[in-house]
């Protein structure tokens, strides 16, 4: 059993001792293989704490179930002697501006409610919340591209009853809307993830649980009865790592889907975030980051071996062409896709996902009867679901919205957002004369402006179907 003052001389990058949870780690920059280089949030947060109890800080961001996941027995010295350990205060990251929000029912929008929180969060979670890569022209097209769509109202309907309900792969949820997997919810309150879930849970609709979440996935689970639940893999370069992950995955029954994310295999150049690490100390700019998923995911290997690992539906989250959407089509192993950019935190200037939505029509109609096909990205207001449930989307995902709304109010937070949008909706749908979300159509909307933003090379699907072909 070790005291502070053994850990404390051990706080260089060749030397580093780090004490999380009641046991010490040797994460010394030794090779390659140790914790301090491959870290996913960088190693200069790991030198802060070298020498010391990190506890506090990585209960901030961390559940204490990622160790097991990334760190190896050999990188295990021993246990801190329970003395002189760090009490977790559940909030040195998250530093909040002590102003009060207004009441909860008088916030009318998501932009409103987004700049509550950007006045409330910490510096730290702007940065990482908000920002998009280079020029964040993707993250901006994803708002403004709705913009862009008119609707088609039709009159002389009753219009007196709306419904929300919808359908995620044969399971019925409360809305068309679900929560987009988003890291690090801690940051923003720290109810974390589980206050998201708890929102969910009134409107019975689904949240997609980050891999990165901040909060172990039973406490998510746990805190939104109602609510249905998909679990959002990154697969790492440790594969036995992420096995052991999807076998604990298996044993939480709430679990209904896994969602594949494959639009970052590597991070995208978030320069906001870069400032304010950089500004921190945090992070050598001159070094690349380091990425703890494995970029070499392919069709042929990774889904055989993913449905090897788990029996429920898998999602795949990042689909940015036709030619991608038509391959997931053809897999047998793929039942749902997200059309999605991250947020525009990947490849800026890639297309929005109504572009992609409007091009698989265009191109391949048919995959949107074969698998169930789902959009996120700067989606604001009831409109904007509308107008990509008229597109063929099964369901409208929000990623920053929700992390906005558990800024400003915790779990209140979120249900208010979701209450402003699922309001929102039901009113666009009776003003275009619509009882159900299924009965939305093209006949609803005019996408004409949109043309001249479309893709109009080659097809594309020749090559991949005589591949196919060649391995049948
Ligand atoms: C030792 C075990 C640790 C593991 C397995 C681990 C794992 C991870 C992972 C997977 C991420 C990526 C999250 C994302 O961006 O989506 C991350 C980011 C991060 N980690 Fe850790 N971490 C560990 C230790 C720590 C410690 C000790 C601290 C604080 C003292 C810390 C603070 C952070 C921060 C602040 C980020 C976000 C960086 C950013 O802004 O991009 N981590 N970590
Ligand atoms: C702060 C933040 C963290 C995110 N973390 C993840 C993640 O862990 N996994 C993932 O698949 N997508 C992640 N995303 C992308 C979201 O799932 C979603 O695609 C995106 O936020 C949708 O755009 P919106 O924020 O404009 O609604 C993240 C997005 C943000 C803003």
């Amino acid at each position: 059993m070790f005291r502070l003052s053994d850990l404390q001389a051990h706080n260089s990058e060749n030397d580093c001792w780090i004490a999380i949870h009641g046991n010490v780690y040797d994460v010394k920059f030794e090779n390659i293989t140790k914790f301090l280089h491959i870290h996913p949030g960088g190693k200069a947060i790991l030198l802060q704490h070298a020498g010391s109890d990190a506890t506090p800080a990585f209960a901030d961001v961390h559940p204490a179930e990622l160790l097991d996941e990334y760190l190896s027995s050999d990188e295990t010295l021993g246990t801190l002697d329970p003395e002189f350990a760090s009490a977790i205060t559940g909030d040195s990251l998250s530093s909040r501006s002590a102003n009060p929000a207004p009441p909860l029912h008088t916030i009318l929008s998501l932009s409103e409610m987004e700049n509550l929180a950007l006045k409330r969060l910490s510096q730290k979670a702007v940065s990482y919340y908000a920002s998009g890569t280079d020029d964040e022209r993707t993250k901006f097209a994803n708002e403004t591209i709705f913009k862009s769509i008119l609707l088609r109202p039709r009159i002389f309907i009753d219009c007196t009853n709306c419904s929300l309900e919808a359908s995620v792969l044969g399971t019925t949820v409360g809305l068309p809307i679900f929560i987009s997997p988003a890291a690090m919810a801690k940051l923003a309150h720290p109810s974390g993830e589980a206050g998201i879930a708890s929102a969910c849970s009134s409107f019975n609709t689904l949240q997609i649980i980050s891999k990165n979440a901040s909060i172990s996935v039973s406490d998510i689970v746990a805190a939104g009865p109602n609510a249905v639940f998909a679990w959002q893999l990154y697969v790492l370069k440790d594969l036995r790592a992420t096995e052991r992950t999807l076998a604990q995955i298996k044993k939480i029954r709430q679990i209904k889907f896994i969602v594949l994310t494959l639009d970052a295999p590597f991070p995208g150049k978030r320069e906001a975030d870069e400032r304010f690490k950089a500004a921190e100390a945090m992070a050598q700019t001159s070094t690349p980051p380091v990425w703890g998923t494995d970029a070499g995911l392919t069709w042929t290997k990774t889904l055989p071996w993913l449905r090897k690992h788990t029996d429920l539906p898998i999602i795949l989250k990042g689909i940015q062409t036709h030619e991608d959407a038509y391959l997931a089509a053809q897999h047998p192993e793929v039942s749902g896709v997200i059309l999605s950019n991250h947020g525009g935190r990947a490849l800026d200037t890639a297309p929005t996902a109504i572009q992609v939505l409007m091009e698989i029509r265009r191109f391949c109609p048919q995959v949107l009867e074969e698998i169930e096909v789902f959009v996120d990205g700067g989606v604001k207001r009831g409109t904007d679901v509308v107008k990509a449930l008229a597109l063929g989307a099964r369901g409208v995902g929000i990623g920053r919205a929700a992390l906005y709304g558990l800024a400003v109010g915790g779990s209140a937070g979120v249900l208010r957002t979701l209450k402003i949008l699922a309001d929102e909706v039901a009113t666009a749908m009776r003003l275009l004369g619509v009882e159900r979300v299924d009965q939305l159509g093209l006949h609803h909307i005019n996408t004409t402006a949109l043309n001249r933003l479309l893709y109009d090379g080659p097809l594309g699907l020749g090559e991949i179907n005589s591949g196919m072909r060649g391995k049948l």
